[in-house]
């Protein structure tokens, strides 16, 4: 049985007086005139963003090659967080000191910004909400006494429930096993993404329970994940995790879990646990059907941002992951990060590189490559993170600039037996961010696989080899290095990126905090299944005629009003012909009539032969 005291072992609070001020490693270096000179110094537009992209940024011809400089760059820009263990390591972007010092005022203007967010100022001004994500890690910065306790009482409940499911106090109510063995977590975009990171990063390698997930609407994946657990569905915790309660794929998959449940005679309510926004849909449904438990969401978190609350500490604890850990690594980077000293602040750092490497404007992808197995979804997770947040249509006086960062990468040294080959040589429209763990395998477990060399050092040499080579052909990089991968550094990882996002998205002046863009996408869906609908209504009137009268894709469309949507009714017809939807034809006029009667007169190769 898995430990449970190490779930939430350590005090609730921030050890504040260990908290040591980042300090920057100053090696004595030769002194020198002045610092040499990168790249010619070019001049940053500080009008809105839209003009940012007229900058025509110097052509690279060359980065600083010569080994003595470079090592004076690493030095000098190596940012540490003894305490942490964690460092930045810039000197492969090739920023001058002119560029820093241009955008120096931006940046002071984004740190006072985030002072005020934390403060509980409405950072999300298009939703007119707070941005308090921070105040999960150290409620103590939280703007009002209620929502201190409400923080406070979230951790505890969640600790509590955790302990208890993993001691076999609360259990399933008819189990072989007489506890609960697995979490089903049904959720998607933030509701998912951090939960599976964090599970990829730190799950013990035989957690009692076991965690999988439903993060989509298709019905072959959600009946993966259920035949899976087969006959241990009796023992599965099922999470169901939606802020707002009404997103489509989410509620989609409670729906076919609960019919799984119902065919196995199982009661759903007992192993069900909501995480969502008070009174939403599904907390108001979990409430009146009496599930086994429910926990709050909070206005204020958004889902990209919500890995430290219960939507990531709960299925995380649940896996016996020590959360106040993740959170007390996250919150002492939070601390680094409130430095109004750019070289002290590595959220600060991070930004003033993107930007660099972008032009500000995203004109280059960012490439995630963590050189480590369990940080492997590290990107998928960053990519919602970066681009739901960066990716921006207008900034916030209302100039169109569509703005972002692209994100992708999987793993090293893997992914350099698949895209490396254009990183080195191909078009250059990246900048790669190493993510290295100094340890390879816990102590006593290293093992030599020939006379002083192991596997670990394999990995460290072809991430310092890529990291080499790309910069040998003037490709820039970042490497956030960590000692080893544990809930602290974890947390620290994840507070990194959310404040850097939050500093870039200021210096470029867009919200970082809402996502209209989506919006438009659930509409346009929402439109296809009522055209649907239509359809079917159309096809079962017109299967309900002895002989059937088969209809022509123009006829189907004129009777659904939407002449101007004949290709879409094809391709709603197609899809239902090809799934064997039967037509439940209206009245009692027969037995239903498979769509494929009008699938051959619609079908294209007779149409358009
Ligand atoms: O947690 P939910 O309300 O179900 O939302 C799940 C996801 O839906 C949308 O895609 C939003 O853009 C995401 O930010 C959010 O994480």
């Amino acid at each position: 049985m898995a430990s449970i005291s190490g779930i939430c072992s350590s005090s609730p609070t921030l050890n504040h007086q260990n908290h040591s001020t980042p300090k920057r490693r100053r090696t004595p270096l030769p002194s020198f005139p002045s610092r040499p000179k990168l790249f010619p110094p070019r001049s940053l537009a500080h009008e809105a963003p839209a003009q940012l992209s007229s900058i025509t940024k110097p052509h690279h011809g060359g980065l600083e090659k010569d080994s003595r400089t470079l090592w004076r760059r690493y030095v000098e820009w190596l940012y540490q967080h003894k305490e942490l263990g964690l460092y930045l390591d810039v000197s492969r972007v090739g920023f001058t000191d002119e560029f820093v010092r241009e955008m120096e005022p931006r940046f002071q203007a984004a740190l006072r910004a985030m002072e005020d967010l934390e403060k509980g100022a409405i950072a999300n001004p298009d939703e007119g909400r707070m941005v308090g994500h921070y105040w999960l890690r150290d409620s103590s910065r939280a703007p009002t006494a209620f929502l201190k306790t409400q923080i406070d009482n979230t951790l505890d409940a969640i600790c509590s429930f955790a302990n208890d499911v993993v001691s076999g106090k609360i259990k399933p109510p008819s189990s072989p096993e007489g506890r609960f063995t697995q979490i089903l977590s049904v959720g998607i975009g933030g509701s998912a993404l951090g939960p599976q990171f964090v599970a990829e990063a730190l799950a013990p390698d035989n957690p009692p329970l076991k965690i999988r997930f439903i993060d989509n609407t298709d019905p072959a994946g959600i009946d993966h994940q259920i035949a899976q657990l087969g006959p241990e569905l009796a023992s599965t915790l099922v999470l169901v995790i939606s802020k707002s309660g009404g997103t489509p794929e989410t509620r989609n998959g409670l729906l076919e879990v609960q019919k799984a449940f119902r065919e196995a005679g199982l009661n759903f309510p007992k192993q069900g646990v909501a995480i969502t926004q008070e009174n939403s849909l599904l907390d108001n449904t979990a409430r009146i059907e009496g599930w086994l438990a429910r926990f709050p969401m909070f206005d204020w978190v958004g889902g990209r941002t919500s890995e430290m609350s219960a939507v990531g500490l709960l299925p995380a604890a649940l896996q016996t992951i020590d959360i106040r850990e993740m959170l007390a690594g996250a919150a002492l980077m939070d601390e680094a990060n409130r430095s109004t000293v750019i070289r002290n602040n590595p959220a600060a750092l991070l930004a003033l590189c993107w930007y660099w490497a972008t032009d500000g404007v995203g004109s280059k992808d960012m490439v995630i490559l963590p050189y480590k197995d369990s940080l492997l979804l590290f990107s998928r997770y960053l990519q919602q993170l970066v681009m739901e947040s960066l990716g921006k249509e207008f900034d916030l006086d209302g100039n169109r600039v569509n703005q972002g960062i692209s994100v992708y990468g999987n793993k090293g040294s893997t992914d350099q037996h698949a895209y490396i080959q254009q990183l080195r040589e191909g078009v250059h429209n990246f900048f790669v961010t190493f993510i290295e763990v100094l340890r390879d395998r816990p102590p006593g477990h290293d093992w030599e696989l020939e006379p002083g060399v192991t596997c670990g050092d394999y990995l460290f040499g072809m991430l310092q080899g890529t990291r080499s080579a790309l910069y040998a052909n003037n490709r820039e990089s970042l490497t956030v290095t960590v000692q080893e991968v544990n809930p602290r550094s974890v947390g620290a990882l994840i507070a990194l990126y959310e404040r850097a996002v939050g500093i870039y998205a200021s210096i470029i002046n867009i919200n970082a905090y809402h996502q209209p863009g989506v919006e438009a996408g659930k509409k346009a869906a929402g439109e296809v299944l009522a055209l649907q609908k239509r359809v079917l209504a159309v096809l079962n009137e017109a299967s309900c005629k002895e002989p059937v009268e088969p209809l022509t894709l123009e006829e189907v469309a004129d009777r659904c009003h939407a002449p101007e949507d004949i290709e879409m009714i094809y391709k709603i017809i197609a899809h239902m012909a090809a799934n064997d939807r039967a037509l439940i034809a209206e009245g009692n006029c027969g037995s239903p009539r498979s769509i494929k009667v009008f699938l051959g007169e619609c079908n294209l190769d007779e149409l358009y032969a």
